[in-house]
């Protein structure tokens, strides 16, 4: 059954950027994703000292809100870098954290899906059409993370296998 998350409070929240699950990167830690992506809007732009009061913020909503603000322009090529950026961090998060790696891989193969109400680029937007970017991202880390076959699918029966002499 398709699994849906949002919020870091509700069921599998912490399939949400906004989890307190804190990355550490090039040194830094970051208290979640949502701050370390908020942030890297800015790399590289003029507005690049925000980096660190969004790094500082004191909540994924407050970084989220510092990092939306209008009057700022995040780096121009920030649509293309952003899939790969958000894949890193999220792929950080669930090796750093055994527990929720646990959660992920326990879905299995269900389907999971960011039910955001507003984003239909990270989730499914409010009539499910979204491109659920962040569930796609969470199911390629999950497949990442299990660990390989041990078997091959179709081994040739020990019995047929020619001896030597
Ligand atoms: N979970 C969650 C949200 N969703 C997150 O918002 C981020 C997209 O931000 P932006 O690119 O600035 O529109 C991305 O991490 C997505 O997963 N937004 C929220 O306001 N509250 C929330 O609880």
């Amino acid at each position: 059954m398709t699994i849906y998350f949002y919020k870091a409070q509700d069921d599998y929240g912490c399939f949400s950027n906004f989890s307190p699950h804190p990355i550490e990167i090039g040194g830094q830690t970051w208290p979640t994703v949502e701050h370390y992506y908020q942030a890297h809007k800015f790399l590289g732009t003029p507005d690049e000292p925000l980096m660190v009061r969004i790094r500082q913020a004191p909540s994924p909503e407050e970084a989220a809100r510092l990092g939306r603000d209008r009057r700022r322009q995040p780096r121009p090529d920030w649509n293309q870098t952003k899939p790969q950026l958000m894949y890193e961090a999220v792929k950080l998060k669930f090796r750093t954290h055994l527990d929720i790696q646990q959660i992920l891989l326990d879905t299995g193969d269900e389907e999971l899906i960011e039910n955001s109400p507003v984003d239909y680029f990270w989730g499914c937007g409010a009539d499910g059409s979204g491109q659920n970017h962040l569930g796609r991202i969470l199911m390629t880390i999950r497949s990442e993370l299990q660990p390989p076959q041990l078997q091959h699918p179709n081994p040739t029966p020990y019995s047929n296998q020619s001896l030597p002499e």
